[in-house]
């Protein structure tokens, strides 16, 4: 039996405080309206000439078509798995991707064989002229076959964003993430954007299981001495928050992690809508 080593991280936060909005809607009365009215149509025109004579940045992503986009940088990260960071056409463009979501791209198998396959940055929008993507290749893995080929200056075709998950600030008290190999990169994103929000209270717990110590993708670089073995319905008990309505469980593993997974979750108590799987 193979056994995981078993990364767990838990970022602990307090309750987002929407007190301060309160106060504003139980005192709001009548004759502050004309003044609320004045305010916004200020507020209004100050946008428009905002958005019309300050850069905002371009969005490059299409979700109809592929386009390209031109590698810079490919870092080996281990022994299969690499960073490769690709420009957007200027140094102001942003990809353009809603946290979360992930994007489609495009690339060539070793038979020459058109491959498509998902991939979620782990860079975000704040991220300005670049975006990054973390990809593990398998031996005989089809788009990998693409991947271990590019060379800096090769052009990669990406289209979307796509995906069911979204995600906004305080919609959840807390995630519990568990993630397998790759599947690290959608809690990764989440994890960046909730850590760089100040305003962003939300929880994270994660359970991240890989085949070797060597195969963590994105650890931090002092030695790493988490448990060993396969996640169990125990550690989800112990490592995830309870079932409740405010919180949600992400999985992103490989097909037989994310069931069985789903199968503790379930015995467990999750319903359905406290789940989500990339
Ligand atoms: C929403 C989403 C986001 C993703 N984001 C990333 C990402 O950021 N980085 C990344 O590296 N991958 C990511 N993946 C996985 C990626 O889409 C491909 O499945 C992966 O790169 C393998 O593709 P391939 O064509 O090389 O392998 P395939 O030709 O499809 O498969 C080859 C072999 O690899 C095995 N294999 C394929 N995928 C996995 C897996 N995930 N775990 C274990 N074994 C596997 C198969 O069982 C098979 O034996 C994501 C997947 C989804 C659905």
């Amino acid at each position: 039996m193979l056994e995981l080593p078993i990364l767990k991280m838990s970022f602990r936060l307090t309750k987002f405080d929407f007190s301060h909005f309160r106060y504003f809607a139980e005192k709001l009365q009548p004759e502050l309206l004309g003044g609320a009215v004045a305010i916004v149509a200020v507020g209004l025109t100050a946008a428009y000439f905002y958005r019309r004579f300050t850069k905002v940045p371009k969005r490059c992503l299409d979700p109809n078509n592929f386009k390209e986009f031109e590698l810079i940088k490919k870092t080996q990260l281990s022994h299969n798995s690499a960073r490769f960071k690709f420009a957007l056409p200027t140094p102001n463009s942003v990809l353009g991707l809603p946290v979360g979501k992930n994007i489609l791209a495009r690339g060539r198998d070793s038979l020459g064989e058109e491959v498509m396959r998902s991939y979620t940055p782990i860079t975000l929008d704040s991220d300005v002229g670049y975006f990054e993507l973390v990809v593990k290749m398998y031996p005989n893995g089809k788009m990998s076959h693409h991947f271990r080929q590019m060379k800096i200056g090769d052009k990669l075709e990406v289209k979307g964003p796509k995906g069911r998950f979204s995600y906004k600030p305080g919609q959840v008290r807390a995630f519990g993430m568990i993630a397998g190999g790759s599947g690290i990169t959608p809690m990764f994103q989440i994890t960046r954007a909730v850590l760089e929000n100040p305003k962003d209270k939300t929880m994270i717990f994660l359970l991240y299981a890989n085949v070797t110590v060597d195969d963590i993708l994105l650890k931090p670089p002092n030695e790493w001495n988490g448990g060993v073995g396969y996640i169990t319905k125990e550690m989800i008990q112990t490592h995830c928050p309870a079932p409740s309505n405010d919180i949600q469980i992400l999985k992103c593993g490989p097909p037989l992690m994310n069931n069985a997974m789903t199968t503790y979750l379930n015995a467990l108590g999750y319903q359905p809508k406290m789940q989500f799987q990339f």
